[in-house]
């Protein structure tokens, strides 16, 4: 298990560069399954996650060619569906989130899936209904066997259907539709997730020759086609990495200007921060933050405490939230912190109250924020992430601390973000990967 060692304190200056999105990467490379022909895909990060997929993807048969780096050609021309059974897929696919998405592009193409129960973040309960729901609803046979947590579907045929989603589930949706481009007939998917990981989908399923219309609504409607062919797509900055840059500037007092952000894709993002009180402007596609000795937290209209809670796109993604809330605790003035999606995301805080944070844990879901003011820093500690966001919240917590922190299990870290103690050494961060 490695470790980041971090003497915080000092502020940050300069420009950061943006990787590909780790979410939509996710989803966007499950979509070469459905085609025999070569997708190229650009702006792959390089991260724990999305590599596992690429190696997964390579073990049930599909080339992988490396044009340079973050671009590579997939080409899904014979696929191992018996390795589909193997205990190295079952190891494989139960170490990240994101394999989930390989079932309905298989489920399309071959007329079976195979899911263990996959991995990703421990941050409360995370249930697949949604993507099942949608495969029967399309006419698959599904069976589980709780045993061994393993799913698996299958159809002689797939048929279009309308299909009203239990809840607006991102890798859910992203499933169902890969699964419904060739089925015959139309599909109409109503309560979809529209993220722009999911619009992004669907403009590449487009570009591959699907024909999937009300992209970037809750209501997507797709017409059938007999096959899909190649294509070439480019993956989005990544948002959550953005927010948490504007969220380590603010923290850490630093001037940072975030490159080639896809302003139009950042949605209510931007907002959440200013309300905060952090200064940011847009400078082209640009984000500038500029360094900040204070920021306050504004109210509601009647005064009351600002509550900053997650939803579904276009709401305020959960995946800021923790983000949020660290940046938070050196503000002036008080707020709420609402995780309504997952019930165990906010347990980091106790980390945050060791380190002289003032935050009140009201219960699972919910954190009441008492701003310092910078009235102290924070003191430097000994920590563990526990998951992705909470790792990088941490992360910025002690940039922004007095004295050495030490943050141990980064694998967590690393799984979303790139190199990242490079980049924020090369603006002058002080951060040392041990182990
Ligand atoms: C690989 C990937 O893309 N992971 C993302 C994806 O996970 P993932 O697709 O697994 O998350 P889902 O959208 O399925 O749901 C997340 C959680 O929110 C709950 N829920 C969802 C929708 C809703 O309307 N109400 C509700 O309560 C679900 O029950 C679940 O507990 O979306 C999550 C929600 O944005 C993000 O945190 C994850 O980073
Ligand atoms: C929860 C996350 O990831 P995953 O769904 O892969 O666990 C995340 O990216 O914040």
């Amino acid at each position: 298990m490695a470790s980041f060692e971090i003497y915080g304190g000092k502020p940050l200056k300069g420009e950061l560069i943006p990787q590909g999105a780790k979410n939509e990467a996710l989803q966007v490379l499950c979509a070469p399954l459905l085609t025999a022909e070569k997708v190229t895909i650009s702006n792959i990060p390089d991260i724990i996650d999305v590599n596992k997929l690429i190696n997964l993807l390579q073990a049930m048969g599909v080339k992988v060619e490396k044009v340079e780096t973050g671009t590579f050609i997939f080409q899904a021309k014979d696929i191992d569906l018996d390795y589909l059974k193997s205990e190295d897929f079952k190891k494989r696919a139960a170490s990240l989130r994101g394999s989930i998405m390989i079932v309905g592009p298989l489920l399309a193409r071959f007329g079976q899936g195979f899911i263990p129960k996959p991995g990703g973040d421990k941050i409360g309960r995370r249930r697949l209904d949604t993507h099942f729901e949608g495969f029967t609803a399309l006419g698959a046979k599904f069976n589980y066997d709780a045993g061994e947590h393993f799913y698996s579907v299958e159809a002689k045929k797939l048929k279009g259907a309308y299909i009203h989603l239990d809840e607006a589930s991102v890798t859910g949706t992203a499933n169902v539709v890969m699964a419904a481009v060739m089925a015959e007939g139309t599909t109409t998917i109503y309560n979809a997730a529209c993220e722009p990981y999911l619009q992004q989908l669907c403009k590449m399923l487009n570009s591959m020759g699907a024909n999937i219309t009300g992209i970037g609504s809750n209501m997507l409607h797709i017409k059938g086609v007999k096959t899909l062919g190649g294509c070439f797509h480019r993956i989005l900055p990544d948002m959550i990495e953005i927010g948490s840059f504007i969220g380590l500037a603010a923290m850490t007092k630093s001037e940072i200007t975030i490159k080639d952000v896809s302003w139009e894709n950042l949605g209510i993002i931007p907002n959440v921060f200013r309300r905060l009180g952090i200064k940011l402007e847009r400078r082209g596609d640009d984000i500038y933050i500029p360094a900040q000795e204070s920021y306050e937290i504004d109210t509601f209209i009647d005064g009351s405490i600002l509550t900053i809670a997650d939803a579904p796109w276009p709401g305020f993604t959960p995946d800021l939230l923790s983000i949020i809330l660290v940046v938070a605790t050196q503000a002036k003035g008080s707020c709420l912190i609402h995780q309504k999606m997952f019930e165990s995301r906010l347990f980091f805080v106790d980390k945050l109250i060791d380190m002289g944070a003032q935050i009140i844990l009201c219960d699972p879901h919910r954190a009441t924020v008492i701003g310092l003011d910078r009235k102290h820093a924070l003191r430097g500690i000994s920590m563990t992430s526990p998951d992705i966001r909470a790792g990088v919240s941490l992360l910025i917590a002690a940039l922004s601390a007095e004295g050495k922190s030490v943050i141990h299990n980064i694998e967590q870290i690393d799984r979303g973000y790139q190199n990242i103690e490079y980049r924020l050494n090369n603006i002058g961060a002080d951060i040392r990967r041990i182990g």
